[in-house]
């Protein structure tokens, strides 16, 4: 099996990180641009396999959308392909197979597209077989199982000849992630309204516009984390702004707590380091992508925290609480189950000289287990793993400063 060994090295002087763009801003303004009919101006968008593939699939317009395992591409293409009446495949790693799209493809059927599962009911591969006629304006649809199955319809929705009102029921999860997708199609000329827990679009064009999308939060997320648990070091992160549209910005609030204090000018933030006051709870509800990397964090500052929020996890690239306790527990820390909405997580006790990590097919066990460099050498299994989201991430670990090896 292909790995990567960083050494161990917690002394860093300034860096600077050249952060790639968000791939959730990168999907949503092309799907808004392929509702436009190309006529936007897209700059910046992301080098993430899971933007890559969602430009290809658009470009190139198979029979069938092969989507590898990105989430937001799959859930996206399915909405815009069954409402502007494609005939089309869609299908995915065996990985993308086992995560759940029957909500989506409820509300789509109830809308008036006709669509098929090919495999097991409720999950990919499905194929969109037509539209004819909107059945409904007004849909009721779960907002606690994944954020994406709404923004997949409400980007749609301006096209629609009644437009849509989404009234969300459950308990609202990534809302972060709907409010980005209004906004951007705000950027993009669409007006709607999201007031409590009801989404309303009238019918409307998209305007043709200059858009460029920001950094990836996300992505910056672990140079927080790694400079958090560094002795020394000031890391400059290019590309994000203080008011960001992406919810994982919150990551700023977070390390503030954890030891790294954020100064933002035009250009990006610096990340210099501080006194750590520790953190006694975090939900992440809003913002699941980042909880591995503070799990992280917490574990190795010695900081013990309550997560809540987490629910989401299970059904990602992995069951990321599965993932992240396995690893966790390899340097004697820990993510217990309090209750049915809180873990605890228990730093780490005692910590070995070298370790090996797994990385479960995602991207994010292997970026958010980074920081474990400053305290021993590490060895990353499938290391092409990042490619998802951030395929230059190993090549920003080495602007440390660091000899990494690769063995395949
Ligand atoms: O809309 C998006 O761009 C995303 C929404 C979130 O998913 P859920 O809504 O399923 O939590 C997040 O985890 C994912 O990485 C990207
Ligand atoms: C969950 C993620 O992505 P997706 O759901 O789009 O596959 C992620 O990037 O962490």
């Amino acid at each position: 099996m292909k790995t990567i060994t960083i050494p161990q090295k917690s002394r860093f002087g300034n860096v600077v990180i050249p952060l790639p763009s968000s791939k959730s801003e990168s999907n949503r303004a092309l799907i808004i641009d392929a509702l436009t009919e190309g006529k936007n101006q897209l700059s910046n968008l992301a080098e993430a396999r899971d933007t890559q593939t969602m430009i290809r699939l658009l470009r190139e317009d198979p029979e069938i959308l092969d989507v590898l395992d990105a989430g937001t591409t799959m859930r996206f293409l399915t909405a815009y392909a069954a409402l502007t009446n494609r005939k089309k495949t869609l299908t995915g790693t065996p990985r993308m197979c086992e995560r759940p799209i029957g909500i989506l493809v409820d509300a789509l059927r109830a809308l008036g597209a006709e669509i098929e599962y090919l495999g097991v009911e409720g999950y990919p591969p499905l194929r969109t077989k037509g539209f004819e006629a909107q059945q409904t304006e007004h849909l009721l649809i779960r907002g606690d199982v994944s954020s994406q199955y709404i923004s997949a319809l409400v980007m749609n929705a301006p096209l629609l000849p009644k437009g849509l009102t989404l009234e969300l029921t459950g308990k609202i999860g990534s809302r972060t992630y709907i409010e980005m997708t209004l906004e951007l199609m705000r950027a993009f000329g669409v007006r709607s309204t999201f007031e409590g827990n009801i989404i309303s679009i009238e019918p409307q064009r998209y305007q043709p516009t200059q858009f460029a999308v920001e950094g990836d939060w996300s992505g910056a997320s672990y140079w927080f984390s790694l400079l958090a648990c560094a002795e020394e070091g000031t890391f400059y992160i290019e590309g994000l702004k203080p008011n960001s549209l992406q919810g994982d910005s919150r990551i700023v609030a977070i390390m503030d707590k954890l030891g790294v204090h954020s100064e933002f000018d035009a250009k990006g933030v610096r990340l210099t380091k501080k006194p750590i006051e520790g953190i006694a709870h975090i939900d992440f509800a809003h913002c699941p992508d980042i909880a591995q990397t503070v799990a992280v964090t917490c574990a190795l500052l010695g900081c013990s925290c309550d997560f809540s929020g987490l629910e989401s996890l299970r059904i990602k690239e992995t069951d990321r609480i599965y993932a992240l306790q396995q690893e966790l527990a390899k340097f004697n820390a820990d993510l217990i189950e309090v209750d049915s909405e809180t873990f605890r997580l228990m730093p780490a006790s005692s910590l070995p000289k070298s370790i090996r990590i797994h990385t479960y097919d995602d991207h994010r066990m292997a970026m958010a287990f980074m920081p474990l460099m400053t305290k021993m050498e590490v060895e990353f299994e499938d290391p092409d793993v990042v490619n998802k989201s951030y395929p230059s991430f190993w090549k920003h670990v080495a602007l440390l400063d660091v000899q990494l090896v690769l063995h395949s």
